[in-house]
């Protein structure tokens, strides 16, 4: 753990170049998150690989515009940039195809990256970098070490949304972060009331944080039996891309400064709702500003 006041925030995973009809965005939801918390005041990483590649260069130039370390984004020697194919629908909701054999598939941490990766005051992960085995095992190997709180949000996006993967990667975690469809799959409870979702989901896992995010119908947070839920800012959509990811980031960031629940749960709506207001997921803003 840290010894200042700055809160650490180690994220791991993909890191990607979102394809819209509109243009290049930067994304990956790990990348999201960590772009978050910098915003919102964390020293953050992101633990992934770009290819030596134009689309790689460009994003490392984006990770110093925005504050985001490089320590831990290694350069993969044979393997592209990742990308995605993405489309929205009427109402600002993405789908993605995301390509394989990407950088991204091979993260390779060394020796060196150790100190990084022990002092972290948080780690978050998803589901998606785990389609390798080699990323797996080492995500597997790097929860097994960290004392970090780990926060998984589990992102499950077809064709890569193995559902026994997704929640032994779960079970490793202390805060889990899902969306309404993914809470219902993984319990395999299309019928069930949504309460009982997330408790079927605390009995698979173990985990007593749980936090569900609805959509237009806000989110809700769950610990231990008490739970809050609140309706999202009124506001129209541009896009949802990256809604999710701000909403985890505001969320990792708000429990590492010890903020009630309550108040966990109104500052990642707010930032959610405020991602999903602007086109692409990492819109510039001052925190200070959007939480006043
Ligand atoms: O990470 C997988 C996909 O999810 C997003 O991060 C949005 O949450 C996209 O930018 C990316 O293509």
């Amino acid at each position: 753990m840290t010894e200042s006041n700055t809160k650490k925030v180690v994220a791991f995973g993909e890191v990607l170049w979102d394809c819209l009809p509109s243009g290049l965005f930067l994304g990956g939801a790990p990348l999201n998150v960590a772009y978050h918390a910098s915003r919102l005041g964390a020293t953050s990483y992101l633990a992934s690989a770009v290819g030596k590649d134009f689309l790689g260069d460009e994003v490392v130039r984006r990770f110093e515009a925005s504050g985001v370390q490089t320590d831990l984004l290694k350069r993969h020697p044979r393997w592209p940039t990742g990308a995605s194919v993405a489309s929205l629908d009427k109402s600002g909701d993405a789908t993605y195809e995301i390509l394989e054999k990407v950088a991204w598939d091979e993260i390779a941490l060394e020796e060196e990256d150790s100190p990084i990766l022990a002092s972290a005051d948080a780690f978050v992960f998803g589901s998606l970098a785990a389609r390798t085995e080699s990323n797996r095992s080492l995500l597997l190997g790097l929860l097994e070490r960290t004392e970090a709180l780990k926060v998984c949000d589990v992102n499950l996006r077809a064709p890569h949304d193995d559902l026994d993967l997704a929640l032994s990667l779960l079970k490793r975690s202390d805060v889990i972060k899902v969306n309404d469809e993914e809470l219902r799959r993984l319990v395999g409870g299309d019928e069930g009331e949504f309460l009982d979702c997330i408790k079927a989901l605390n009995q698979k896992t173990g985990v007593d944080l749980i936090c569900v995010t609805l959509g237009s119908k806000g989110a809700m947070l769950w610990r231990r039996g008490r739970f809050f839920s609140l309706p999202p800012d009124d506001i129209s959509v541009a896009d949802t891309i990256g809604a999710g990811d701000a909403f985890t980031a505001a969320l990792t960031m708000g429990l590492l400064e010890k903020r009630g629940l309550e108040e966990c749960l109104v500052r990642a709506l707010k930032l959610s709702s405020f991602v999903a207001s602007k086109r692409g997921a990492q819109p510039l803003y001052k925190p200070r500003k959007l939480f006043s």
